[in-house]
């Protein structure tokens, strides 16, 4: 019986890795990996089917870490396990190497509240160096159909139209410095959990000790009784997200680079530097909510248009860190 689920779930994953041509031979492929069941089945399933049907990847695991003592240290030695148990090589970059910061430093100064806003902005821009370092062609995580709907949820309800009118793509960051993909983009949570505990996979199961995050805590509970009620509500959202149309009038952001770091950048300093050029002022809240940004001369920047999204903060968890 265990078998038949495994086949089932493996076969799912491989047709959406086809259907949407998520990988091609030869390419270089980096599995951001935390350590956690999504990440971990998500490396050992492609390295199975990579395998099985000679996808011809050359797979990698790429770490970051982000400083948290009690959490992330625990959780990269689960996937320093996981590199031997899997043969593939492993990368970790460390917020304290690349910002000069970790995140218990961090918390430290500015406290619990909005530390998810640095972590999830360090973390997007830390996966992409690390990317960078190993040459990789794309980076695949372990966001799930769960994820998904609930940042579409968030995005709706924070009016980020932007942001949603890419969160539910199998493939971002194409015009990026490397574009990411998620082969888990329609396999509920329940099934990842089942497969990863079916299978012993090795993985590391505790939340983040600095991540209460309610406003996602409440749409995911608000999903899941709507899945009572419903059971495919999941991907009715992902569907209705998917959908969306955008209005031509809906002013969105340009994409540029940042003057500072040359990374991606919507304005002139991207957000990681507004966030660093603050704690190393001593003003952590220098570039904590919508509108406020830096000029390149260090200045706040308060005249940008409201109703242009900024790169606002990425909640801990959210889809695009
Ligand atoms: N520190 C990290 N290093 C590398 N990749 C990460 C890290 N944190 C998150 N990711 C990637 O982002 C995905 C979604 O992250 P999220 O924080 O939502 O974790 P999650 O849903 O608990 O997943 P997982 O079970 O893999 O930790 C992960 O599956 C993984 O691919």
């Amino acid at each position: 019986m265990q078998g038949v689920f495994y086949a089932v779930f493996e076969e799912e994953i491989h047709q959406v890795i086809l259907e949407n041509q998520l990988f091609k031979p030869g390419e270089r492929i980096a599995i951001g990996a935390s350590g956690g069941k999504d990440s971990t089945v998500l490396a050992y399933v492609l390295s199975e089917l990579n395998r099985r049907h000679n996808y011809g990847l050359d797979l990698f695991l790429l770490s970051v870490d982000e400083g948290i003592t009690g959490y992330r240290d625990d959780s990269l030695e689960t996937v320093k396990r996981n590199e031997l148990q899997y043969g593939l090589p492993l990368k970790i970059v460390s917020y304290k190497d690349l910002y000069g910061w970790t995140m218990d430093e961090i918390v430290k100064m500015i406290g619990l509240k909005n530390n998810c806003t640095f972590c999830g902005v360090f973390r997007r821009q830390a996966l992409d160096r690390g990317a960078a370092l190993l040459k990789v062609d794309k980076v695949a995580t372990g966001h799930n159909a769960d994820d998904i709907a609930e940042t579409v949820l968030l995005n709706i309800l924070r009016g980020d139209i932007a942001r949603l009118s890419r969160c539910t793509s199998i493939i971002t960051g194409k015009d990026g410095p490397i574009p990411r993909c998620k082969p888990f983009k329609y396999t509920y949570e329940k099934e990842i959990v089942m497969y990863a505990y079916f299978k012993k996979l090795d993985y590391f199961s505790t939340e983040c000790i600095y991540s209460p995050n309610a406003y996602r805590g409440f749409a995911r509970e608000f999903i899941k009784d709507l899945e009572r009620i419903r059971p495919r509500a999941i991907l009715d959202i992902i569907k209705s997200g998917e959908d969306f149309r955008i209005s031509t009038t809906t002013k969105m952001p340009e994409q540029g680079t940042c003057e500072r770091c040359g990374y991606i950048s919507s304005q002139k300093w991207c957000k990681a530097c507004v966030l660093l050029e603050g704690l190393n002022r001593g003003l952590p809240k220098l570039g904590i909510g919508r509108n406020q940004g830096l000029n390149s001369d260090g200045k706040k920047d308060r005249k940008r248009d409201s109703r242009t999204p900024s790169i606002e903060s990425k909640q801990c968890g959210s889809l695009e860190f």
